[in-house]
Parts: C-alpha cells; structure tokens; sequence
C-alpha cells in the first residue's frame, strides 16, 4: 500500500477507512485469535455485545421519548440466525437481550446438526439462560427483528427457507438490525444474491466490508456502524487490505503550496480539450484545473472556439495545437469535448508519440485510442517498458472501458474492480472506472472506492470537471493513483456541495466546478 496512506492515517487524522472483502476478514480474524491469541469466543461476545449496545440505547431513548407520552414501547425480539458463526453471533445477542429483561424468541433457520462449532456452544449457554430454539418463525409480533441468517460466509443465492424468512423479514414492522452485513448482501461485490434484508441499522465488525459500499448493497444496509470488537489492523500482519476509502477531511494529503511559490510552481496545465460542438466541456475543464490549484492553464482547441473560451475564462491561454506548447506545460490532461475528429485524432497523437509529460487521458481520448488497435498496442508497449513509461492517468465511464476492452458495458458494470485493475496493470497506470461508486485501480493492485458525490453529479460535462481537478492535482502530486484518488474524492465532494445549494434535480456541472474552491478551503478549515 502507497506509504502516504499509512502515514497519514497514522498521523491522527483518520483519513483512510479501509474496505475488506470476505477472505481478507476470515484472514483478519484467524490471525487475531490464531497468531494473537484472543479466542474467537471472546471476538463473538464482543460483537454481540456491540449490537446490544446498539439497541439497549435505541430502545432507552424510545421509553423515554415515549414515557413522556404515558406510553409502554415493547421489547418483542425476534432473533433469525443462520447456521454459520453469523447465527451465533445472533444467538449470543438474543441470549444477552434475554438477561437484559427483553422477551426475545429464536429462530434457527438450519438445523442443529448443521451448525457451526461456534454456535453450537452458543445454543447451548442460550439454552441454559432459558432460550427456546424454533426451527420455525415462531408467530408474533416484533418491535425488534435481529437479522443473523447470513454474514461474510454467504456463497450462493438465497433460496427456499432462507428467502422466506428474508422476504418475511422485510414485510414486518419493525426494527431491523443486521448482524455483520444485511443477510443476501454479498460481502465483496454489494450485489444482492437472491433477495437481501432491508435493514435500518447494520452493525459491522472490526472493519467496513465492501459491499457495504457499494450498489446496490448500500441500500439495503440502513446506517451503518462500525464497531472495535478486537480485530485491529495488527490483524493484517502487514498485508494490507485491497482497498479503501477517505473520511474527511484530506486536507494534509493535498500538495503543499509553497509561500514563496510563483505561478510556475503550481503547475502549468495543458488541456487538449473542446471542438465545434462542445466549446463548453474545455470551459468546465479549464476552470476545474484552476480551482484545483493550477497556476497556468492552456486550452488547445480550434481557433473557431477561441473567443467563446477567452470570455468565459479570461484567466486560461489558448493555442490552436498542442505542438506549440508541449514543451511549456508540466501535465497534459486529455479528451473533455475533443471529439473524434481527424484535427483532434492528429493532436492526440502528438500528445502520445512526441511528449512524455504526466498525462490524463478522459473521454474521446479513450475513445480514440479505443478505435484504433496500433495505437492501443503501442500505447501499451510504451507503458509496459519502464525506460518509455509516463505517468498516466484514464478516467473512462463504463461505456469508454467497454470500448478500450471491446466487451458488452454490462460486462464492466458486472466487474467494474477487475477491469479496472486489468487496464490499470496493462497501461501501467492509474485507471478509473466511474459511477455512483467510481472505483480506482493502481497499478500495485491499490484499489480506491469513492463514496463522495451524489446522482445530481450524473448531468452532461460532470466528468469534464473531474478531469480538470485530476490534471492540476498530478501536476503536483507525484503518484498519479494518489492524485485520482484525492481528486475523484473532492470532485464528489463538490457534487454534494452544488447539491447542498442547487439539489439533484438542478444542478449542473457547472454548479459542480463552482463549489471545487469551497470544498477546498473547507477541507484547510477542517485540518487547520
Ligand atoms: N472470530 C470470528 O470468526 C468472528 C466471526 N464473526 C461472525 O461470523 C460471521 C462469519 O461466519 P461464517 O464464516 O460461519 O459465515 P456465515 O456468514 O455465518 O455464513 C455461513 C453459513 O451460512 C450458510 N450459507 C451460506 N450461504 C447460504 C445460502 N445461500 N443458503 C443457505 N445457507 C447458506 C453456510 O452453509 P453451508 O455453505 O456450510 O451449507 C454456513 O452455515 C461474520 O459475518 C460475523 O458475523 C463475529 O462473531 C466476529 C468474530
Ligand atoms: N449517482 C451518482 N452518484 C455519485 N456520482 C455520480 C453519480 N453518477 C455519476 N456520478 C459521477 O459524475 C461523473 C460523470 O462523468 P461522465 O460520465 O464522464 O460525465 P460526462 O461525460 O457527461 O462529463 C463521474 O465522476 C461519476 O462518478
Ligand atoms: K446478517
């Protein structure tokens, strides 16, 4: 894992949340009890305590709230618990509810014979408490429903007993709290398998799974909370985890700005970007790259266009080709509004053949690559040989990694982490796949999920801007995966901004790129 992540979260500010799949936790906690010593018994009252805490003071605010009224809330438990150690983990919750006076009933959907070491030891302390074990749902009604069918160990769709209590599950009325992951999500793609809990709270152990991130499981998980049960970062035995995200703020990863720096030192940015017919996407780029810090920007576009630019944003240059000023900029940002044109396919060459500045590669720049198979071939020759390489950045939407694939877009939406990664160690850089989660690869096999940004951000020339922030972050920032990162994060922070004013329904990308400096100086205040 990139130094910079471990020294910021180490410094005090928790800045990066990792993201685990299912075998890294089973790793995680093998190593903590096995190599630790810390008995998985001891983990699995820990977390059950977790998730009693959750609801003792749910419910305690609920008497309150409620014995101001003359009212009574009941304390009717329903626990549903699978036959792995997510059901005993139920089972130990259910048993800790009952010695808290709850009136809680069992279900255990798999038989007994079938249960995991773990949770036969639970039934039977559950037992000894006075639990009575239904291998159907017993009738009632629940003010509290814990659902424990299911956790990291799901590994197939769920069918016939398990859907049934699912699907009972999610017609009840009351409260929901998922053990671990709501049951049916599945812990590392988010994709619901058969059919999923629709929990209102989801307690998760030790670390943040990624299906909890990502669609459509985030939808079903309600609020979140992550809880210290005992499995720490020892666990990993320096291997960290794949993946992970930020929590705000990020302000001490942003590049340093020098009091005595000039205009040059900040970067000098060359856009090859906008035509004809999208004059507007170099305008959202240009001023993007600004906001993001730029000292200098460049915009090559056809002279046609020049005026509409120099009004819009007097502070960029123009020039009519690139030749003329790749020398002069320290990055090259490409594609926004380029069309596919043989003026824009001739620029994109010289870009790629003739310099070797850091260079970010967006929209039709992907598109033109994809079209043209020598180009691709000898983009990734270059790429792969390390005496040729540049640093590289590609922000495709799925529909442009199709393209550079040549595969079906659901293919990508199936699997957006492994082409993301296939195309990030083929091109040898740092390759987004973006969306609602836009996910990006590093070509050490780092994954970033961004989970700033909202669907107002899905409006014509939103990607324009990302481009923008991406191509003045790299002009400063050395690790090209670390300036995506840190720019896809602000971009959508921007986007929740804009929201914040605008809403969803309104905004524009426009709206997007006006809140970048906000977001900035929100992030120095924070840090400050
Ligand atoms: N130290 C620790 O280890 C700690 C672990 N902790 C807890 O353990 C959980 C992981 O436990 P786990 O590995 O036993 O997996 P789990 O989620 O219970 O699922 C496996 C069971 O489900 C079954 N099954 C799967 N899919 C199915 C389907 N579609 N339809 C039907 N059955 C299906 C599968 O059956 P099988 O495939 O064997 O037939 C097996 O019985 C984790 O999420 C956390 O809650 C915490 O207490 C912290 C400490
Ligand atoms: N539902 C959403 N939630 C968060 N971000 C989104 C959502 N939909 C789109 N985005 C973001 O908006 C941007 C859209 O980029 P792109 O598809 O290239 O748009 P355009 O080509 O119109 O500029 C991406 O950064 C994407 O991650
Ligand atoms: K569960």
């Amino acid at each position: 894992m990139n130094k910079c992540v471990l020294s910021a979260s180490g410094s005090g500010h928790p800045v990066v949340c990792w993201l685990l799949t299912a075998a890294e936790m089973k790793r995680c906690d093998s190593n903590t009890s096995e190599i630790f010593g810390v008995p998985s018994v001891v983990l699995m009252e820990r977390a059950a305590l977790s998730c009693v805490d959750v609801i003792v003071s749910r419910q305690k605010k609920l008497e309150e709230q409620a014995g101001q009224l003359g009212l009574h809330p009941k304390r009717r438990v329903l626990i549903a618990a699978g036959g792995g150690n997510n059901g005993a983990d139920g089972i130990a919750i259910g048993r800790l509810l009952l010695q808290e006076g709850y009136d809680v009933s069992f279900y255990l959907a798999s038989g007994e014979e079938k249960a995991s070491e773990l949770l036969k030891l639970q039934l039977h302390t559950a037992k000894a408490y006075g639990a009575v074990i239904c291998d159907t749902i017993p009738d009632g009604e629940y003010d509290i429903i814990v659902d424990a069918l299911f956790g990291i160990g799901l590994c197939r769709p769920a069918e016939g007993i398990y859907r049934e209590a699912i699907e009972w599950i999610n017609a009840q009325d009351a409260f929901v709290l998922a053990v671990d992951l709501p049951s049916g999500i599945e812990t590392d793609t988010g994709a619901v398998l058969g059919c999923a809990v629709r929990a209102d709270v989801t307690v998760t152990f030790g670390f943040w799974k990624r299906g909890l991130l990502f669609y459509p499981g985030c939808k079903y998980t309600g609020k979140v909370i992550c809880t210290q049960i005992g499995i720490t970062e020892d666990g990993f035995l320096n291997q960290t985890p794949e993946a992970f995200t930020f929590t705000a703020p990020v302000a001490e990863l942003l590049p340093a700005r020098p009091e005595d720096g000039n205009k040059g030192t900040f970067g000098k940015v060359l856009l090859l970007a906008g035509s004809e017919a999208m004059a507007g996407a170099a305008i959202l780029c240009g001023r993007s790259a600004f906001y993001a810090g730029s000292g200098m920007v460049k915009l090559s576009c056809p002279t046609l266009i020049h005026p509409v630019i120099q009004t819009a944003l007097p502070e960029a240059m123009t020039a009519d080709s690139v030749e003329a000023s790749a020398r002069w900029a320290d990055v090259i940002g490409a594609g926004p509004g380029l069309s596919l044109s043989d003026r824009a396919r001739k620029e994109l060459l010289f870009v790629l053949q003739q310099t070797l500045q850091p260079l970010v590669l967006d929209a039709d720049a992907i598109n033109l690559i994809a079209k043209d198979e020598a180009l691709l071939q000898e983009l990734i020759e270059h790429q792969q040989n390390p005496a040729t390489r540049r640093k590289l950045i590609l922000t495709p939407h799925p529909g442009e990694l199709a393209r550079l694939e040549g595969c079906a877009i659901e293919e990508i939406l199936k699997q957006p982490v492994f082409y993301a990664k296939k195309w990030a160690n083929r091109l040898q850089a740092a390759v987004l796949c973006k969306g609602a989660r836009s996910i990006a690869a590093s070509p050490d096999g780092s994954i970033y999920i961004n989970r700033s940004g909202n669907s107002g951000m899905a409006v014509a020339g939103s990607g324009d801007v990302l481009t923008g922030i991406v191509t003045a972050l790299l002009s400063t920032i050395d690790d090209p995966f670390w300036a995506l990162c840190i720019g896809v994060y602000l971009h959508g922070l921007a986007g929740d901004l804009a929201a914040h004013t605008k809403g969803e329904y309104s905004m524009t990308s426009n709206d997007i790129a006006e809140a970048v400096w906000a977001v900035l100086v929100k992030q120095e205040k924070n840090y400050v």
